[in-house]
């Protein structure tokens, strides 16, 4: 396995004022919440801070702000090139900026850093208000904390309304709870490759995720952000990004695009990998410089949990409650979140006019590859 541990890359907190520095965008900035956030499961959570990156200007009358809450390991680097600080494009960079979809000329497009993340938001690896890190003390979070926390940000932005939330996925999730939470707050929605709530199936390969990182022996309980280079749970996160990454996409691209083919001059039979294996190699890499594995467990657990009918009398009483101008798009080779789970979602939300098909052979990832077929749905919501 290819997982050497690496240089440990989660940034520090900054200090005050320090994030904007030498962040190419210049856009990022962060929102720090007076008061503690009252969590779901109980408790609560001081010091919350929020990264976000801004494309556009806000108008007078404040209604042309659009909300695009990222996927598992995005960040608020929506748009934009790569550069320090950013190992990549924008996730949404065809769909963001002058003259596209999202046209920041009109639209003014807030990404927060999801809260318990690791790019800038307050998560495991940040400092408590005692300045030790979180690590594993880090309280259990739920989508509806989560949108919580970004309510407060659209207060201290001073946007009541929201002209159009929209996410896939994991993002798809909280655009859901901010609609049902904040009908009155929420306009028009776009809902890409995400569910009413999680399923048995989805929670079972993020339950294989967590035990893979749990399984680490780096991981000690979530408390390993100051073991030193090379000291944290690298080996676990790797494993959970090659599990996730496989339902991420589709078995007829791997099948067309890898087959049984060995990786260069490599051979299976004696030590060597497939092509197959080799792209996952490169994709846990990847993910694990960029990437805290206590923001991961998190996150997952957060996904987890979703379920937009807890308390609201049942999934299709809380749908109900959507007032938004609605698309539910799906890809139909998305085997992770399946076109069955958006046919769940149009039926119960009022304004939906059936799923729209993301016609793409990439599986799950479709929503955040195909972005000319995305740009169309949002045109046609935006007018
Ligand atoms: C801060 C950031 O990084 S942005 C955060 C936002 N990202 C996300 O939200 C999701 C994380 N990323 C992903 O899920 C996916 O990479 C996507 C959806 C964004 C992009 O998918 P695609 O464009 O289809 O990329 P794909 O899966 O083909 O991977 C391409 C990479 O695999 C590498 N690769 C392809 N074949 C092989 C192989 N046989 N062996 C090793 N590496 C391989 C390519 O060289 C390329 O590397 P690079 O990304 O470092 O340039
Ligand atoms: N590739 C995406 C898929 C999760 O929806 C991510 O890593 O965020």
């Amino acid at each position: 396995m290819n997982t050497a541990p690496t240089p440990y890359a989660v940034p520090l907190p900054p200090a005050s004022g320090a994030w904007r520095e030498g962040d190419p965008s210049g856009h990022r900035r962060w929102h720090t919440r007076r008061t503690p956030l009252a969590l779901e499961a109980g408790g609560e959570l001081p010091g919350v801070r929020l990264a976000f990156e801004t494309w556009g200007r806000l108008a007078p009358d404040r209604s042309n702000a659009v909300l695009v809450p990222h996927a598992l390991t995005g960040d608020s680097h929506a748009a934009g090139p790569a550069g320090p600080g950013h190992p990549s494009p924008g996730w949404w960079d065809g769909l963001i900026g002058a003259g596209r979809a999202l046209d920041t000329d009109r639209w003014f497009v807030v990404a927060p850093n999801v809260l318990g993340g690791c790019q800038g938001s307050t998560g495991p690896s940040s400092a408590r208000p005692d300045g030790r890190r979180w690590g594993g003390a880090f309280p259990f979070l739920t989508q509806r904390d989560q949108v919580a926390a970004e309510a407060g940000l659209a207060d201290e932005l001073g946007i009541e309304r929201w002209a159009l939330v929209a996410g896939g996925s994991m993002g798809g999730m909280r655009a859901l709870e901010w609609a049902v939470t904040y009908p009155e707050r929420t306009d028009a929605l776009l809902l890409l490759a995400t569910a009413a709530a999680a399923s048995a199936e989805q929670i079972a390969w993020a339950s294989a995720q967590l035990h893979a990182i749990r399984a680490d022996p780096y991981w000690r309980g979530g408390d390993y952000h100051d073991a030193g280079p090379g000291r944290g749970p690298h080996t676990g996160l790797g494993l959970a990004r090659r599990l996730a990454h496989v339902t991420y996409r589709s078995e007829p691209e791997l099948a067309v695009r890898f087959g049984r083919r060995p990786q260069g001059a490599e051979d299976p039979w004696h030590g060597g990998r497939y092509q197959v294996e080799s792209y996952l190699d490169h994709h846990a890499a990847k993910l694990v410089r960029r990437f805290d594995a206590g923001s991961y467990v998190t996150l997952a657990e957060a996904m987890n949990s979703h379920d937009i009918g807890r308390g609201r009398g049942g999934t299709r009483a809380a749908l109900r409650r959507v007032t938004a101008r609605t698309l539910v798009a799906g890809v139909g080779s998305d085997r992770l979140y399946p076109p069955s789970q958006q046919a769940e979602l149009a039926a119960g939300i009022p304004a939906a006019d059936g799923v729209r098909p993301i016609d793409s052979p990439y599986g799950h990832d479709g929503f955040l590859i195909e972005t000319e077929q995305v740009a169309a749905l949002v045109r046609e919501l935006l007018g």
